[in-house]
């Protein structure tokens, strides 16, 4: 079963609760919240109080993907904020370890995270541990950027090894995914799609998640 998480950054922020309605009512699977500190990554979005403010909005899954230094120090201000799956970017994680237990002790599930040039071996030792592999098929940073396809194989990879180890975790992929690169992110072994501009930038936003989840009669 494939998943949509329509990410948030690319909402119109002055109507918020509504476009977070609109993407439930359209199909969404997951919220998609793009955290993001002006130090990891060369923007600033959202903090906890907008989790919070949303939360009473809608049931789905919070997805919340934190693009910030010392992740550790704000989990749990995300968990109470209401933030169902936690990510954060093993370059941002000295003790990668402790942050994803840390995660886990707040009852939430765990993702790890790489940017599209760390290779899947850095990952390697957490992949028994996690709830979530997060693959960026951009850098980090702002939305409507262009899908990188060498991320293509490091997803066959991650794959791979859930097979042949019987790992638990979901694949799911962020940056640049549309129609096209969505299927080709499915063919490789992703079951979750992170989707921003593809979605938020179309007026009909259930028939962008129907393209994108590739159920459209063609
Ligand atoms: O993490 C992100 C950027 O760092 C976003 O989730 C991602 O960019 C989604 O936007 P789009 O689908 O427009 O690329
Ligand atoms: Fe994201």
């Amino acid at each position: 079963m494939i998943k949509i998480a329509p990410s948030i950054l690319s909402a119109d922020f002055s109507k918020l609760a509504q476009e977070v309605k609109d993407v439930e009512k359209g199909g969404a699977d997951y919220i998609h919240i793009d955290v993001m500190d002006g130090h990891f990554v060369p923007n600033i979005t959202i903090g906890p109080l907008i989790v919070e403010a949303i939360r009473p909005v809608t049931s789905l899954t919070f997805d919340v993907h934190l693009m910030i230094d010392n992740p550790g120090q704000y989990i749990s201000n995300f968990a109470k904020a209401g933030a169902d799956i936690i990510s954060v970017h093993a370059e941002a994680c000295p003790h990668l370890h402790r942050t994803i237990h840390q995660i886990k002790e707040q009852g939430i599930n765990a993702g790890v995270v790489i940017n599209p040039a760390t290779p899947v071996a850095m990952i390697s030792e957490i992949l028994s541990e996690v709830d979530l592999v997060l693959l960026m098929t951009v850098n980090p940073g702002f939305g409507g950027q262009k899908f990188i396809p060498n991320v293509l194989k490091k997803i066959q990879q991650i794959k791979q090894l859930k097979d042949e180890f019987a790992y638990t975790y979901d694949i799911e992929v962020d940056g640049g995914v549309n129609e096209e690169t969505a299927s080709l992110c499915i063919e490789a072994g992703a079951n979750v799609l992170v989707a921003g501009s593809a979605i938020f930038n179309e007026k009909d936003r259930a028939s962008a998640i129907a393209q994108i989840r590739g159920n459209v009669n063609k």
